[in-house]
């Protein structure tokens, strides 16, 4: 079972906890194994450091300390005395138990001068900027990009299109003029033919194939009929997407009121759809799981009259091991229907998408825009996408970024970010990517209330405007999916944490920046979460965060062609010289020297990450929440695909540093069987004993494939739904994670 594996895996690894309290006396040899243990440690995560810098440091270490100790605590002290603050060194600091509130130290109160503005009292705190990785020089390799034009001159009018067709396009969609897209791909189905379409985002696919079907469906005589059923099927990965995709549809059918769009997607009430159905649904747009259900089980439901078969993302339905359900889909369509039209659209074609190609379609005409690919618009017996796959192009007006951050200090340096541009900066939208539902539902909580200025406090010196967060992730209601996506879509202003839900096909207005806070499981996911940005020619900036050890995926993105520059950590954080709230102990002066000025930046960055961490600590609830995210991500982590793993490999992870980055003091103990029947961890089964011990069974390619996308099930993409309520009756959280996706 492709779940029994990957449980194994993520729980079985070496995730190393240290157990710090009643410690007894080591004795030499144990000393010595542990300093040993230490120094493969810090060869892995540390920099080397000379002798003579170690001297240094332990010289040093009392300083230090002293200054932390002058650290304040949160601004409410009265909400968050009972918090617990740990002070051992580095690594032990972080790995620590999290000690009883009866255990805080407190230190003496100070005179109220020497307490800062928001009267914290003194805690100690674990340093941020201390025993971390170094940071190496990124230098993203020189690369060709890709360029594809958007727009051509070419009018509507030019195509022989139903003249009402031509105005709702001019006075419903305001489009006048034809993007290259659409110039290339609705002449190529307006003739008949199967087409697989590339070109990158926000380019225009979505009306490269409304209006052809659109043209095909008003044409019809006698005309079509409710009763008809559909005659054309577009298939699409997300919910959302779904209902963008109708919502288009509906606009170009306006003048064409007997042909009538629908849209099924998980989520939804079933017995609402199969009314649907039975009424009649002539343009059906869906997920494939949720088609597949209504196949099994709506007699209502039949496909003797479909003449368009439309894979949106069509990559990613097959990545997501959709085939089974394509199949079903396939052999429905293919009963009794007269001659169809097979369309296959993306922005980045892979090898699954040829072999798609071949299963499913006719020669068909292969499609992409990169410059001086005017000819390229050509019959394409199946091999053509595959000499596509190795570069991918992105919006030319996209700006890219990488920041490599320690783990530690991930989450402040993403709080910085966020205070920048949407407290500092007027009419930012952005859009951050993170690889698991609980981590966005545990970020957005906490940056909500950290983050957010409560109505009585005011900034004086800067002029700040409200940060708005939204959240979209697989784990949600239905109707709250809709709701934020409806509203995330009109707002001006502000950040909407999401999961890879949100990565495909959106189309919302606006976005400034995307942020991915946790790496793409691949170069062809990257392009399509940068590109909800910089959509139909507009401009736009991404920021991939990167720990030290995952920047070898600079270099897997230049094998794509994709170039980044490289974004200072230390600017980021710089953005908390803005935010009052955050100032160090010392009166801070404009004028004082570079030196003095970074010192400031890490006491702010100190500060914010004692807030966040008094803020998990304050009570069980989020103390668990926090956990659990920590969890999930952990979780996630373990599902990059092989050919990743030299980058993003759980080993290569510092679970203090990770639990840092969930507002964690310490890397909390039995994380693994907490989460589920780790076998490595449940010392006590014997079950589990010799379940640990049998090799992991050899995963078919079908599993591994699942395996390795599981982090985009957990994070609500439509996923095959038998395979899910199989899972669901064999495990616990994890599936009921999965299921809530549907
Ligand atoms: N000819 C046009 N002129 C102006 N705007 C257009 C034109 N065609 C499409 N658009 C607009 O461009 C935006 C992006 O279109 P669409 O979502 O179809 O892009 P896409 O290529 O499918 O992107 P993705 O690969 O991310 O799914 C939409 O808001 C759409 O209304």
């Amino acid at each position: 079972m492709a779940e029994d594996g990957l449980m194994l895996n993520i729980f079985s690894a070496p995730v190393k906890i240290q157990k710090t309290t009643n410690r007894r006396p080591l004795s030499t040899a144990e000393k010595w194994a542990q300093k040993k243990r230490e120094s493969k440690r810090k060869a892995v995560f540390e920099p080397q450091e000379s002798s003579a810098s170690k001297q240094r440091k332990i010289n040093q270490t009392g300083q230090q300390h002293t200054h932390e100790k002058k650290l304040q605590s949160p601004r409410s002290p009265s909400q968050r005395s009972n918090n617990t603050d740990t002070e051992e060194n580095g690594d032990q600091r972080e790995n620590s138990a999290v000690k009883s509130p009866s255990k805080v130290k407190t230190f003496p109160k100070k005179a109220p001068e020497e307490q800062g503005d928001h009267g914290r009292p003194f805690i100690k705190t674990s340093s941020l900027f201390r025993n971390n990785p170094e940071i190496p020089d990124v230098l993203s390799p020189a690369v060709t990009q890709v360029k594809e034009k958007v727009f051509t001159s070419n009018s509507f009018e030019e195509l022989d299109l139903h003249p009402h067709l031509v105005a709702t396009l001019n006075k419903v969609l305001n489009v006048t003029s034809m993007t290259s897209v659409q110039k290339k791909t609705i002449p190529v189905l307006m003739s008949g033919k199967d087409a697989v379409v590339r070109s990158q985002t926000g380019s225009g696919k979505t009306l490269a194939y409304g209006i052809p079907v659109v043209q095909f469906l008003q044409a019809i005589q006698p005309k079509v009929k409710r009763s008809d059923g559909p005659l054309a099927v577009v298939i699409v990965p997300t919910r959302e997407l779904a209902l963008q995709s109708f919502q288009m549809f509906q606009k170009l059918l306006k003048p064409f009121t007997w042909i009538v769009p629908g849209v099924l997607m998980g989520g939804e009430k079933r017995k609402a759809e199969k009314a649907r159905l039975r009424k009649g649904i002539n343009v059906l747009i869906s997920t494939p799981g949720r088609l597949v259900d209504h196949i099994k089980n709506t007699l209502s439901i039949a496909f003797s009259s479909v003449r368009w078969l439309i894979l949106d993302e069509a990559d990613r339905i097959l990545d997501l091991g959709f085939e089974k359900d394509l199949t079903v889909i396939l052999n429905a369509v293919n009963t009794t229907g007269p001659e169809r039209q097979n369309v296959l659209l993306s922005a980045t074609i892979t090898e699954g998408l040829s072999r798609l190609a071949s299963i499913s379609m006719k020669e068909p005409v292969s499609i992409h825009v990169s410059e001086g690919s005017e000819e390229t618009v050509e019959a394409c017996p199946q091999a053509a996408p595959e000499a596509l796959s190795d570069s991918y192009a992105v919006p030319e007006r996209l700006q890219q970024h990488v920041v490599l951050v320690p783990s530690k200090l991930h989450l402040v340096c993403l709080a910085a970010f966020i205070l920048a541009k949407c407290k500092f900066e007027q009419r930012q939208k952005l859009i951050v990517f993170i690889s698991s539902c609980e981590a966005v539902e545990f970020l957005l909580t906490l940056f909500t209330e950290v983050l957010c200025e409560k109505p009585s406090t005011t900034s004086t010196k800067h002029t700040s405007t409200s940060l708005n967060f939204y959240r979209l992730h697989g784990n949600m209601r239905q109707e709250d999916r809709t709701e934020v996506f409806q509203k995330f879509s009109q707002c001006k202003t502000g950040i909407l944490l999401c999961t890879d839900v949100a990565a495909r096909g959106l189309d919302l207005p606006q976005v400034t920046w995307i942020v991915q806070y946790n790496p793409p499981v691949s170069a062809a996911e990257y392009v399509h979460r940068v590109g909800r940005t910089a959509r139909i020619g507009a401009q736009g900036s991404s920021l991939l965060f990167l720990t030290p050890s995952e920047t070898a995926f600079v270099d897997v993105l230049a094998n794509h062609n994709i170039s980044l520059s490289k974004m200072k950590m230390e600017d980021i954080l710089s953005a908390l010289m803005k935010d009052e709230r955050f100032k160090g102990r010392g009166k801070w002066d404009s004028k004082k020297s570079a030196a003095a000025f970074e010192q400031e930046v890490r006491e702010r960055a100190t500060v914010l990450q004692t807030d966040f961490e008094n803020y998990v600590h304050a009570n069980n609830e989020s103390l668990q929440t926090a956990k659990s995210a920590l969890q999930s991500f952990l979780r996630a982590y373990t599902t990059y695909p092989s050919s990743l793993k030299h980058i993003f490999h759980i080993r290569s992870l510092h679970l203090g540093h990770a639990a840092k980055s969930f507002g964690l003091r310490d890397a909390p103990q039995g994380l693994g069987s907490s989460i589920s029947a780790n076998p490595a961890n449940s010392k006590d089964s014997k079950k589990s004993k010799d379940k640990a011990k049998r090799p992991p069974k050899k995963l078919t390619a079908k599993e591994r494939v699942s395996n390795l996308m599981r982090s985009e099930y957990l994070s609500g993409i439509d996923g095959a739904s038998k395979s899910k309520k199989r899972r669901k009756k064999k495990k616990g959280q994890a599936e009921e994670e999965q299921s809530a996706a549907e």
